[in-house]
């Protein structure tokens, strides 16, 4: 059997992509991870599975599965390149569309379809410590942990469809992404394992940040990654409602203006090549 896949990446975060709206596929841990893997699969920090919707109102459903096999509620990169190959597989011709994520529902629109760019309403952010989930804490701006990899930490804790730690550094080239970021990713307190990301303040609309991902390591961009570090700078009163954040990979927009409103995830979706995995 085969099974035809995309290549895809938002500023090199990468994806295998696969249409699950005309046979369904299911895919167990070994498999994604071997999918996933870079030296014996395709290679990919997540695969995306396009889906069926689950609601009426919406046009598809969105599956996604870290190199790890894990699963996710959300991937904002990922998003734009969903939107991008719904389109280009002729699913739908629609600019704007209306997806079934893990706990909620997202839109993703078309902003210049020839550059490739899209804008993402990814999800009304959360700061309750019971839907991030984080444990063993009242809802605060931030939080300590005394010990994480042999250092007390303070960081900023909210979820966009999936848990992120955000921790400010001055400089986001020498932090210590390798060390904290699979430390804290791993703490109990984050009881379904977080994402990290290391956000150094440039100016009130711009930041630079690195992502230990959930399930991945570090990625060269992480979108959910962008959101939850800008959402958690403008509460802490030191960023403006619209952030340009720089990643390795590239830069993303984010705009959030404040408290029950969603936030938006502005940048390109690359399409790299199609294959076909012969299944054994
Ligand atoms: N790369 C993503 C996030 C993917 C999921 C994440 N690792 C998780 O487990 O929550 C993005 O662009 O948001």
């Amino acid at each position: 059997m085969a099974l035809s896949f995309t290549k895809m990446h938002g500023l090199g975060n990468d994806f295998v992509v696969l249409d699950g709206t005309r046979t369904p596929i299911a895919l167990d841990v070994h498999a994604a991870r071997a999918l996933a893997d870079r030296h014996f699969g395709v290679g990919c920090d997540q695969i995306l599975i396009v889906d069926p919707p689950r609601r009426a109102n919406a046009d598809f459903g969105y599956r996604i599965l870290n190199s790890d096999g894990s699963e996710s509620g959300q991937c904002g990169n990922g998003a734009r390149c969903f939107a991008r190959y719904v389109r280009e597989q002729g699913l739908t011709d629609k600019t704007l569309i209306t997806v079934d994520v893990f706990d909620g529902q997202m839109t993703i629109e078309t902003l210049d379809a020839a550059a490739h760019r899209y804008r993402v309403a990814l999800a009304i952010p959360a700061f309750e410590p019971a839907r991030i989930p984080l444990t063993g804490f009242n809802q605060a701006r931030s939080y300590r942990l005394k010990n994480v990899a042999g250092r007390p930490l303070t960081f900023a804790a909210l979820a966009v469809g999936n848990p992120h730690a955000v921790l400010r550094v001055k400089d986001v080239e020498t932090a210590e992404v390798g060390l904290i970021g699979p430390a804290l990713e791993a703490h109990p307190a984050f009881v379904q394992r977080v994402n990290v990301g290391f956000m150094q303040v440039v100016a009130r609309d711009h930041v630079r940040l690195r992502v230990y991902e959930r399930g991945a390591g570090e990625t060269l961009a992480c979108g959910s990654g962008a959101a939850a570090a800008a959402i958690a700078g403008i509460e802490a009163g030191d960023l403006d409602a619209h952030v340009r954040v720089d990643l390795p990979g590239g830069r993303l927009e984010v705009d959030w203006a404040g408290r029950d409103e969603f936030v938006y995830l502005s940048g390109p979706a690359e399409r790299v090549f199609d294959g076909k995995l012969v299944l054994s």
